[in-house]
């Protein structure tokens, strides 16, 4: 069983968008995929509890039919940072809570366990200084970052995959996101993450204006062939 990390240059650039191509273009694979967002905020409340968008995508995406309780075992109804969300109602997160879900989405067995964070890498999950990343050290998960291509994308693209190195994680690649279709001087700045950033580009996600259409969204590169087949398979 393998599992990869999703993370993103910030909230809102992408990270399920890419997650939920990631599944279907696995699944075409023949793998069996699931999809685990371990912490949602911004959740609606419905009769069988609070669910959130990301995690509803993901979960239909996955091959493995997974109950929503496993895929998103903790959730928030306001959109704001977890761990604020996790004070106000007196539940703080813990690292070990993660990993008891993590344990539990484990036992479908599938081929692999796609994780989507929440927010940036370096998300808070409490006030005792624990962080989302530790849980990925913690289980040495490889990371795919998602890089929302829009003004501001460089610096952040270069901090985050600093900050992934000096986890000393794999950084198996970056994911280009074109958030809109009129981003100034789009290739360059894709020329410019090739460049700087120390990590291969295993794919371009074009700008889709019909995003819930995504079948030809997801430009893959051999780098993306190699980390699937190589380091996921
Ligand atoms: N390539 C794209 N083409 C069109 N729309 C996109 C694309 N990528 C993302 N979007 C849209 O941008 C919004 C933000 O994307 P998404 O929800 O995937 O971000 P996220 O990083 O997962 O955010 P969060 O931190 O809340 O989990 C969504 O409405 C999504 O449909
Ligand atoms: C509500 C939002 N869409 C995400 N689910 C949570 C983003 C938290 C970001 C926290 C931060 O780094 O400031
Ligand atoms: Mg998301």
């Amino acid at each position: 069983m393998k599992s990869v990390f999703i993370s993103g240059t910030d909230t809102d650039v992408g990270k399920t968008f890419v997650s939920r191509l990631l599944l279907q273009k696995l699944n075409k694979r023949g793998k069996r995929t699931i999809g685990f967002k371990p912490i949602s905020a911004g959740c609606i409340e419905t009769a069988d509890g609070l669910r959130n968008d990301d995690a509803l995508i993901l979960q239909s995406a996955s091959l493995i039919d997974a109950e929503y309780q496993h895929v998103n075992p903790i959730a928030f109804k306001p959109a704001i940072a977890p761990h604020i969300a996790a004070e106000e109602i007196n539940q703080p997160l813990s690292l070990g809570d993660l990993q008891s879900h993590y344990e539990q989405i484990k036992q479908y067995n599938a081929d692999l366990t796609l994780i989507e964070g929440a927010g940036g890498w370096r998300l808070p999950i409490n006030n005792r200084g624990q962080f989302l990343s530790d849980f990925v050290i913690q289980n040495q998960i490889p990371v795919i970052l998602v890089v929302g291509m829009r003004l501001g994308c460089l610096n952040h693209a270069l901090l985050t995959h600093q900050a992934i190195e000096n986890d000393q994680l794999d950084c198996v690649g970056w994911i280009a996101n074109q958030l809109s279709c009129d981003m100034p001087y789009y290739e360059e700045n894709l020329a410019a993450l090739n460049k700087l950033l120390p990590a291969p580009m295993l794919a371009e996600v074009k700008f889709n204006s019909k995003p819930e259409n995504t079948e030809s969204s997801m430009l893959s590169t051999d780098a993306f062939d190699i980390a699937f087949d190589g380091s996921f398979s």
